[in-house]
C-alpha cells in the first residue's frame, strides 16, 4: 500500500519570530523544513511528498531549496492545511504520514514505527511519556498537582489510512491541534508508538539553538589537513587558489602547480581518509600533464558529497616572500568558493612569509597548508 508524506508548512511561525516563517529559516546547512523533508525523501517506505505552504509563500516564488515535493496551498489553520494536503493525496489512496515542517529532527526510526503500526491500526502517532511533575499554577504560584500517569507529549508524523482520516476531517467540526484529535472525534482508534525527545517542534526563538545543539550531537564532524610545495622555474605568472597572479617566475609541476588548491584538495581527501591527489591523479599518468587544478578540487568535493559530507569551511595559508598575496586574497576566496559550491564566507585564504628563512624565504618555491572541516548531518 502506497504511503504519502504530507508536510504542513503553511503556518506563520509567530511565536518563533524572525523575518521569515520558522520553517524557512536556516538551521545548519539548510532551512528547517528541508531537514524533515530529506528524512522522508530518503525513506524507502515513502513514495511521495506533498508540501502544504502558505499561498503568499508559494506565490512569491521565494521558497528555499527543498527536496522534490508536490506544492499545495494551505489554509488559515493547521487543520485546514492538513485537509488541503489530504485532498491532494486522495488520488494516490493508501496511507498518509502528516508531519509538521517545524519538526526538523525526526528520525527514520520514528517513520518505521508509525508505518509498522498502520498494519494493524487505522491511525498511529509518536509520543513521549511525560516524566516531569505536573503542576497547575496561577499568578506565579503553584496551585495544585496533576497526575502525570498515562500522559504523553504528542509528536508527528501522525500516520493514518487516508480514506478514514479524510472522511473524519470532512465530518468532524471545530478546531483541533492535531490529526489524532480529529480522528478520535470521528471514533477512530489511534495507536501510540515511541516518539523521541530529539523530535522537537520549533515553536519559540530558543528552539533554534536547541535544535542546533541536538543536531551537533548527532553530527559526524571530520577535519583534514593538506600540505604542498612547488618550486619556482621560468615563467611570468603563478596559479594560486585558482587565480593567475603575475610574477617574474612560474611554479613548476606536472599540473598547473596551483600549490594552494592542491593543499585544499588534500585537506578534503584527508578528512575523508581517502588518500591524496597523487593517489587519485598519479603524476605518472600523462593525461594530467598541465591539468587545471580545479579538476582535482572538484573531484574531492564530489567525493565528499558522495559520502554524505558537506564542507563546512576551509582555511588555506600560502607561505612565500613573493608574489604578494594580499591584493589577490578576495579573488582567491571567490575562486575556491565557486569551485567548491560554497559561500565565500566559509573560505579563508591567508599568507605569511617565512622571515626569509628556508626554501620559501630564499624564494625557491611556495608552500601551502590547508585545513578542511567536513560535516555529515
Ligand atoms: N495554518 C497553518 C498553521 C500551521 N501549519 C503548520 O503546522 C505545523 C505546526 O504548527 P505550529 O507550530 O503551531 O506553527 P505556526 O502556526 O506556524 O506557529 P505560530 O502559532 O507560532 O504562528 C507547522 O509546521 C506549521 O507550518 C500549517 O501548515 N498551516
Ligand atoms: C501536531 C503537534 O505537533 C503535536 O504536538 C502540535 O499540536 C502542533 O502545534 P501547535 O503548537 O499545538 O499548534
Amino acid at each position: 500500500m502506497t504511503t504519502t508524506a504530507i508536510i504542513v508548512a503553511a503556518g506563520r511561525g509567530i511565536r518563533a519570530g524572525g523575518e521569515i516563517p520558522k520553517q524557512w529559516q536556516q538551521l545548519g546547512h539548510c532551512c528547517v523544513a528541508a531537514h524533515a523533508m530529506q528524512v522522508f525523501a530518503d525513506h524507502p517506505g515513502v513514495a511521495r511528498m506533498i508540501l502544504v505552504v502558505h499561498p503568499d509563500d508559494a506565490e512569491s516564488g521565494s521558497l528555499p531549496a527543498l527536496p522534490d515535493a508536490q506544492i499545495v496551498p494551505g489554509g488559515a489553520t493547521r487543520r485546514a492545511s492538513v485537509l488541503a494536503g489530504l485532498r491532494a493525496a486522495e488520488p494516490h489512496g493508501g496511507k498518509v504520514l502528516i508531519h509538521d515542517a517545524a519538526r526538523p529532527l525526526l528520525s527514520a526510526a520514528i517513520i518505521d514505527r508509525v508505518i509498522a503500526a498502520l498494519d494493524t491500526h487505522i491511525g498511529a502517532a509518536p509520543a513521549v511519556p511525560v516524566t516531569d511533575t505536573l503542576w497547575s499554577g496561577a499568578d506565579g504560584l503553584v496551585t495544585g498537582l496533576q497526575d502525570r500517569a498515562g500522559l504523553f507529549r504528542a509528536q508527528t508524523p501522525q500516520g493514518f489510512h487516508l480514506a478514514p482520516l479524510l472522511a473524519a476531517h470532512q465530518t468532524v467540526k471545530g478546531e483541533a491541534t492535531d490529526d489524532v484529535a480529529v480522528a478520535r472525534a470521528a471514533g477512530l482508534d489511534v495507536a501510540i508508538v515511541a516518539g523521541d525527545d530529539t523530535n522537537i517542534k520549533i515553536t519559540t526563538p530558543g528552539d533554534f539553538a536547541r535544535a542546533e545543539r541536538l543536531m551537533g550531537q548527532a553530527m559526524d564532524v571530520r577535519c583534514g589537513n593538506g600540505y604542498d610545495v612547488h618550486r619556482f622555474g621560468p615563467g611570468d605568472y603563478v596559479w594560486l587558489c585558482g587565480v593567475q597572479v603575475p610574477h617574474d617566475r612560474a611554479l613548476q609541476g606536472h599540473s598547473d602547480a596551483d600549490v594552494g588548491m592542491h593543499a585544499v584538495t588534500d585537506a578534503i581527501y584527508g578528512a575523508l581518509g581517502m588518500g591524496d591527489i597523487g593517489q587519485h591523479f598519479p603524476p605518472s599518468d600523462p593525461q594530467w600533464k598541465g591539468a587545471a587544478s580545479h579538476i582535482f578540487l572538484e573531484h574531492a568535493v564530489q567525493l565528499a558529497a558522495d559520502y554524505g559530507y558537506r564542507i563546512s569551511n576551509v582555511d588555506c595559508t600560502l607561505v612565500c616572500e613573493y608574489p604578494k598575496i594580499g591584493p589577490h586574497q578576495p579573488a582567491m576566496k571567490v575562486s575556491l568558493a565557486q569551485i567548491m559550491g560554497l559561500s565565500p564566507d566559509r573560505i579563508s585564504v591567508k599568507a605569511t612569509t617565512s622571515e626569509r628563512l628556508g626554501f620559501t624565504g630564499r624564494g625557491e618555491g611556495i608552500a601551502a597548508i590547508a585545513t578542511a572541516t567536513l560535516v555529515k548531518p
